[in-house]
């Protein structure tokens, strides 16, 4: 039987590169329910290419405007509400979770509640409420396979081992598009030099983290919720190539990584067919070509995102969405030329000061804190 597949943001970097992927398997796999939010364009390609049975756009205008210009009989619907039905829906069997930002929880906690198996890019979603998340999971029994490159790296490292014989776990970080570049130089960047990632190509939110390395803060928090490890077993290291996708310390001081070109077609392959492994293809690794893998140490000081991040993700409680979610804006107004680069990390800091955390949150305080987070960083002046 093909894997039946729902997509949540199939107009995006990892939706798109989930269907490459499909394309490539027709056998393995089948196509059931998109959601995206405003490309239309992108969507009525999409289905007319794979032939879903649901469509869900974020507003009612792509909604409007995929339904006038598809050719098949497919029901169209819009709104978040609505996201729940492509996470659930009755045919599918596993869900990519791949809409950016936190708004991608409800229909990700509702994928799981469903029983699907769930392929996990929306790294938002277990910073928020990893606690949550990983709870329901195991409650449902259900797998949650990363997708994000150095988790997907991790978890195939640790395929096979025990927990108790890990030493850490090591994340790779590329440096981002400002990794040449002094704290005093960051003064005057824009959104133009900020979105040239070295080696990845990807969505603009997601870049713009990598340049700041709130990325590598959140996946820190995400590695300790997907694996279960505490915070001063996850270290990060600088690698400029972004090859060695991240590592695994065991306790007899033996090291294993996952190695590749940057290509999340390879994590996204895995998550959807592992513990097995199916052809791609794609760019490799030629060892006869020279190869140079530079590691070096992360300095703090350098990028204090991660240093939040840490911290934030020890204090735990509703802390971690206060992070995200002033992040989530803080990168928006970033980009629209409302906050400057180093902006960023002030408003995100000072939204951290200002939070009363709550501790063991319930789904709705954790809510409550995103969006009281959206609310002061929205306001605040930089
Ligand atoms: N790109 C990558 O290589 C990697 C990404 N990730 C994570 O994966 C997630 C997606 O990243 P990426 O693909 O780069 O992001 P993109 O910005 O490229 O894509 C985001 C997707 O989410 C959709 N979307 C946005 N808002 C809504 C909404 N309100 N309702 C429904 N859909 C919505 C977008 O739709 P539309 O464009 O139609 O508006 C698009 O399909 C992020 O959490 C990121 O951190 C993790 C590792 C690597
Ligand atoms: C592809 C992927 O997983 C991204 O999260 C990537 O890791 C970004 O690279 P850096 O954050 O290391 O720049
Ligand atoms: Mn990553």
């Amino acid at each position: 039987m093909p894997e039946r597949i729902s997509i949540l943001g199939s107009t995006g970097s990892i939706g798109c590169n989930t269907l490459e992927v499909i394309r490539q398997h027709p056998e393995e796999f089948e196509v059931v329910a998109l959601a995206a939010g405003t490309n239309a364009d992108e969507m009525v390609q999409q289905v007319s290419d794979f032939s879903p049975k649901m469509v869900v756009m974020a507003t009612k205008e792509a909604a409007e405007k995929v339904k006038s210009e598809i050719d098949q009989n497919v029901p169209v619907f819009y709104g978040t509400d609505a996201l729940i039905e492509v996470a659930t829906h009755p045919d599918a069997t596993y869900v990519v979770s791949s809409i950016v930002g936190s708004i991608g929880l409800p229909p990700t906690l509702a994928a799981i509640e469903a029983g699907k198996k769930i392929g996990l890019a929306n790294k938002e979603t277990l910073v928020t409420a990893g606690h949550i998340v990983v709870d329901l999971a195991r409650k449902k029994e259900v797998s949650l396979v990363p997708i994000d490159s150095e988790h997907s790296a991790i978890y195939q490292c640790l395929n096979g081992e025990q927990k108790s014989e890990v030493k850490r776990l090591i994340l790779t970080a590329s440096g981002g598009s400002f990794r040449g570049l002094s704290r005093d130089q960051l003064t005057n960047v824009t959104p133009k030099d900020a979105l040239n990632h070295p080696n990845w190509s990807m969505g603009s939110k997601i870049t713009i983290d990598s340049a700041t390395m709130m990325n590598k803060g959140l996946e820190v928090i995400e590695a300790h919720w997907l694996f279960g490890f505490p915070y001063h077993q996850i270290e990060v290291v600088l690698h400029p190539q972004s090859i060695v996708h991240s590592m695994v310390e065991f306790v007899d001081g033996a090291i294993m990584a996952q190695l590749g070109t940057p290509d999340m077609c390879v994590p996204i392959l895995y998550a959807l067919t592992s513990p097995h492994r199916k052809s791609l293809t794609n760019e490799r690794l030629d060892f006869t070509q020279a190869t140079q893998l530079d590691f070096r140490p992360l300095d703090f000081e350098r990028y204090p995102c991660v240093r939040m991040a840490y911290e934030v993700g020890k204090v735990g409680g509703t802390l971690p969405a206060v992070l995200n979610a002033a992040n989530e804006v803080a990168v928006d107004r970033f980009l629209t030329g409302q906050l400057s680069f180093l902006g960023i990390e002030e408003v995100v800091q000072q939204a951290i000061e200002a939070h009363n955390v709550i501790k063991d949150p319930s789904l709705e305080e954790i809510m409550d804190a995103d969006q009281w987070a959206r609310q002061l960083v929205g306001q605040l002046k930089k």
